[in-house]
């Protein structure tokens, strides 16, 4: 019988016996002519490919993460922060910079069990799904009213300072508009209860960035809502916004228009994200270590109106 084998865009016809397949022999690719080499060489002709890809590679020995190879990161002793520069941003950034990373990293990592994120993980763990189950159902919480609001208050935030608006014409601007202003507001938190957090990273960036303008306009847009409502503090979303912002203009490592892009697109939600995706995983493994049951809210809890 004819048996037919597929190769490099051929099909190789071998006749075999019957109930005696050989195995597949190696095939050598045809050869590419002379002149497509000299071609492909100078560039004029180019495979079209179906990815781009620009953050990492994996071809050689080693993978790379933006060029660099994964033996340098160990031998320098880079941290979680050095591989979310070079992965998101694509470089390398100064150490106080990555450290920044890592503590936002670290600050946002869990919050208890009674916020929305790990409330939904804890839910569904109980409910007997999965890991990634009970991660991604915690993760779809995450959004403007939490945890979600660090790339609207850096857009927000650096559009009114840019613009030079004053505290007032900003809040009272965003009020017209009906838009609540990103990065302020707490739903415990308060003038006389302060979140440690927010305190941590502004202390931070005061002793570590060579600028916090963007935070000190943060400030005093908080100092005016503040004047407004007892609740409206700066949050752990409107400081790692504004620092940001920052951390980008201060550190000379981002083009004015690299920052605007990384504004635009929306970089900075991906901190809460990662982070938070630490505590959320821990919540699952917890109420499975715990053997909780199905989880069913009282009905004593339940408004029940018409
Ligand atoms: C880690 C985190 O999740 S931090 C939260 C991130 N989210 C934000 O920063 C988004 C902006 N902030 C908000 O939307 C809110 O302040 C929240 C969701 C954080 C807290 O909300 P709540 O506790 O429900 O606020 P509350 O209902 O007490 O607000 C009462 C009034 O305060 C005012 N207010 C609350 N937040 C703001 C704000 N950011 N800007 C302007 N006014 C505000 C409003 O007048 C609101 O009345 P309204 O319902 O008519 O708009």
């Amino acid at each position: 019988m004819l048996l037919g084998i597929k190769a490099w865009g051929y099909i190789y016809f071998l006749q075999v016996e019957e109930g005696n397949i050989p195995p597949v022999p190696e095939v050598t690719p045809p050869p590419i002519p002379e002149d497509l080499k000299t071609a492909i060489k100078s560039g004029k002709v180019r495979a079209p490919t179906h990815i781009i890809s620009t953050i990492s590679d994996d071809r050689g020995e080693e993978p790379c993460y933006a060029g660099v190879p994964m033996s340098t990161i160990i031998e320098r002793g880079y941290g979680v922060g050095d591989v979310i520069s070079l992965l998101w941003f694509k470089r390398s950034l100064p150490r106080y910079c990555t450290q920044f990373i890592e503590i936002c990293i670290m600050l946002c990592a869990d919050h208890g069990p009674c916020v929305s994120g790990a409330h939904n993980s804890i839910v569904t763990a109980r409910a007997g799904k999965d890991l990634v189950s009970s991660l991604v159902s915690g993760l779809l919480t995450i959004g403007p009213r939490f945890g979600g609001a660090i790339d609207d208050a850096a857009r927000y935030f650096k559009d009114a300072y840019d613009r030079g608006l004053t505290p007032y014409e900003f809040v009272e601007g965003m009020k017209k508009k009906g838009i609540r202003v990103p990065g302020i507001g707490h739903r415990i938190k308060s003038r006389d209860n302060r979140d440690k957090r927010v305190q941590l990273l502004q202390k931070y960036a005061h002793t570590h960035f060579p600028s916090v303008k963007y935070m000190e306009y943060a400030v005093q847009v908080e100092t005016y809502t503040l004047s407004k409502a007892n609740n409206l503090v700066m949050n752990v979303d409107g400081a790692i916004g504004s620092l940001f912002l920052d951390l980008l203009s201060g550190s000379g490592m981002f083009s004015k228009q690299e920052i605007d892009e990384i504004v635009e697109i929306g970089y900075l939600n991906g901190l809460f994200v990662l982070a938070r995706s630490i505590g959320l995983i821990g919540h699952t493994f917890d109420q499975k270590r715990l053997k909780q049951p199905l989880y069913r809210h009282p009905w004593e809890d339940v408004l029940y109106t018409k």
